[in-house]
């Protein structure tokens, strides 16, 4: 199998994305010193419309013409983050991932401008994000904060929070750390706190089936730890077949002794109904895992939950 001369990375052009490609870029040039790349940044529908994701096509609106490029061959590589790829329906046919990349951090962060933590903000606090996740969450654990909608990337939404539109976000730290913007972190949340959603903090690199030649390519910077953990969570969520507007949260944990783990929440819009499960994989395997976990949640009533919001 002969290696390719170039190959051409496809990615949304946020700074975030292009941040993501420059990694990929690196890693692949440090494993294949020889092989070229190019970079194909494109705007998806997900960059464009400000509004609801839901009134777009919802889930893909980031991943869809990216995958486009790749399946028209103009581009051989794309680069996601896992935590933007549908779940509930296979990959668009005709591709495949090639690999998983060690896994950053899968915590959400707070940004305040006057450095408060999450606990110490006042009543009425306007919290902007559009994430149903989050804002289920801080609907159930303080109830006293108000969320106001907020898309577009990162750095947007730092002018939006500078022009007033909101007192605080809630951003990934991977993000941030990948837009080299730790600096306005106030508060790191942890995962018991801020329950992270399926697939956080970790990219995927996605070719087409069949061009044997990138994927054997790239396979190399793949990370097996992280591809167990990934693929817990990827299986939980296709059991779950939640929609765009369900909040569903969860992660996958290696501990020291290299046992898999995943947890996952179910939540009501309003948070006051939250549906739990925790179980360590044992002799599973990760889809296994993820299928239990996800089948323990639809016995304390998940679907019924998941159908009931408005989609
Ligand atoms: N919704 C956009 C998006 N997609 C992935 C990340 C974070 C990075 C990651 O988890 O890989 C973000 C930003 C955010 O939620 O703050």
């Amino acid at each position: 199998m002969s290696a390719p001369e170039l190959i051409r990375i496809v990615s949304r052009d946020s700074p975030m994305a292009l941040a993501q490609v420059e990694r990929v870029r690196a890693e692949l040039g440090a494993l294949h010193p020889g092989i070229a790349t190019e970079v194909i940044p494109v705007k998806t529908t997900g960059d464009r419309w400000m509004g609801a994701l839901s009134q777009v096509e919802g889930k893909g609106a980031f991943t869809k013409e990216v995958d486009a490029a790749l399946l028209a061959g103009e581009a051989d590589l794309a680069v996601h983050c896992v935590k933007d790829i549908p779940g509930d329906r296979p990959l668009p046919a005709g591709t495949t991932f090639a690999a998983f990349l060690e896994r950053d951090d899968v915590r959400d962060a707070l940004i305040h401008p006057d450095g408060l933590t999450l606990d110490e903000l006042p009543e009425g606090t306007r919290i902007g994000t559009s994430s149903v996740r989050r804002i289920a969450q801080l609907a159930a654990s303080h109830p006293h904060l108000q969320c106001v909608p907020m898309r577009g990337n990162a750095n947007r939404r730092m002018e939006k929070l500078a022009a007033g539109d909101a007192d605080a976000l809630l951003l990934a730290v991977s993000g941030l750390e990948r837009i080299g913007r730790t600096d306005v972190i106030t508060q790191i949340l942890s995962v018991d706190e801020m329950c992270p959603p399926i697939g956080a903090g970790v990219l995927a690199l996605q070719c087409r089936e069949g061009d044997t030649e990138t994927i054997d390519a790239v396979s190399g910077l793949g990370h097996p730890r992280t591809f167990q953990e990934t693929t817990a969570e990827r299986m939980l969520l296709h059991v779950l077949q939640g929609h765009c507007n369900s909040p569903i949260a969860g992660y996958a944990k290696t501990d020291r002794r290299g046992e898999l783990s995943l947890r996952a929440c179910v939540f009501t819009p309003d948070g006051k109904t939250v549906l739990n499960a925790h179980e360590w994989a044992g002799p599973l395997t990760p889809e296994t895992l993820g299928t239990s976990v996800a089948v323990a949640l639809l016995r304390q009533g998940a679907r019924e939950l998941i159908d009931g919001i408005a989609h």
